[in-house]
């Protein structure tokens, strides 16, 4: 079934923190499809806070929307180098084939999917030049403030992370979109990007935010949140029960709530994706039986009534995780090597130590030839 324009602009906007260029949105979507990005830095291993963006990808698609997926090896190295370059490249292709199990899982259409990785362009002479083009019209003071939320903070920023959020805004002109969507900690960069490029002859482009949503521990999904906070996404069901468990889900209470933050953004627009009608929550007759519901709204509200208890939603929660990794997990384990592309890109630390080692032994066999390291691996010290 077609969608109106506004019923395309609903289902492109809803759930989200904040739009910019909504107007803009609008009047593409009466003459065409829209074209939109989704950068992702393949820093660390994705796991359920993940699924928060790409329900929103799995939105656009339903939407008609052209998605570019942006693998952004060269930004995960700039920012700090979290990411090594030996092992991006491994952690480039993890990073595709979780997001696009996730979205096989919810049965979208994924024709208009594509995924491009940073390096395949911006080692290009003409992205290089126009890179140094706005370094030229940013100052040092703008590009810290712009990355303040995104790249690691440290006592004597490198040179590369003052880069970063100028190559993200000059991403939207190379990728050749009309909007970027990130999650609303990207807003410094996305404002930066709506000045940097009309000083450039370019575009403007719109852009949408998603909020962050607090963890299963209660506060912002991020690498600082606990480990038992995050359900890796091959995470046996026990283990996730016992992590939902685990969650800090304060009776009655909405705000900082990971749990009802969880299914409000995951499980109920999954659910809608996958066909499935209620949300249940099978508890034990003894204590009052089973609960149906058909809206996130109506959970909440009995959430805030006391009418149901963290207990019985934590119940629900984790089997509507379950239920969403197995399919997840069946596909990617249904790829002929999935160990072996974990292996690569996430080595055993202790292999890791390993070969540290063996190439410190190397290196002081050829140290003769080489001038001394300094310390700190910078030039002045
Ligand atoms: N800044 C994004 C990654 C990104 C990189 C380059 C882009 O063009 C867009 C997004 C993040 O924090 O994950």
């Amino acid at each position: 079934m077609a969608l109106s324009v506004d019923e395309k602009y609903e289902l492109i906007t809803r759930n989200l923190h904040e739009v910019l260029g909504g107007d803009a949105i609008r009047e593409i979507l009466k003459e065409r499809d829209l074209e939109l990005y989704f950068g992702t830095a393949p820093t660390g291993r994705p796991h359920c806070g993940y699924f928060v963006p790409l329900m929103k990808l799995a939105d656009f698609l339903q939407a008609g929307v052209h998605v570019k997926v942006l693998l952004a090896d060269v930004h995960a190295f700039l920012d700090n180098m979290k990411a090594p370059m030996e092992l991006v490249q491994h952690r480039v292709r993890y990073y595709e084939l979780v997001i696009k199990a996730i979205l096989k899982s919810l049965n979208v259409p994924i024709e208009k999917l594509h995924f491009i990785v940073g390096s395949s362009y911006q080692l290009k002479e003409e992205y290089a030049l126009d890179n140094y083009r706005a370094c030229a019209v940013t100052t040092e003071h703008d590009a810290m403030r712009a990355g303040a939320e995104v790249v690691k903070q440290v006592a004597s920023p490198l040179i590369s992370s003052l880069m970063y959020p100028g190559m993200q805004a000059l991403d939207e002109q190379y990728l050749n979109v009309d909007v970027q969507f990130g999650g609303v900690d990207q807003r410094k960069i996305f404002i930066l990007a709506e000045k940097l490029l009309p000083m450039m002859g370019y575009k403007k482009r719109s852009h949408l935010m998603s909020p962050m949503v607090p963890s299963l521990a209660g506060g912002k999904m991020s690498a600082s949140a606990g480990a038992n906070a995050k359900i890796d996404l091959f995470d046996e069901p026990n283990v996730v029960k016992k992590k939902v468990r685990s969650a800090f889900c304060e009776p009655g209470v909405v705000e900082d709530n990971g749990c009802l933050a969880f299914l409000k953004h995951v499980s109920f627009p999954a659910m809608k994706f996958r066909g499935e009608k209620e949300f249940v929550i099978d508890r034990p007759e003894k204590y009052g039986g089973k609960i149906v519901f058909n809206t996130y709204e109506e959970v909440e509200k009995a959430y805030v009534e006391q009418t149901l208890a963290p207990q019985d939603l934590k119940d629900g929660l984790q089997s509507s995780i379950n239920a969403l990794l197995a399919t997840v997990q069946a596909e990617l384990k249904s790829h002929p090597d999935m160990e072996g592309v974990i292996k690569l890109a996430y080595p055993d630390p202790k292999d890791e130590k390993k070969a540290k080692k063996d190439k410190k032994k190397n290196a002081k066999k050829d140290a003769a030839n080489k001038q001394p390291e300094t310390e700190k691996n910078t030039i002045f010290h």
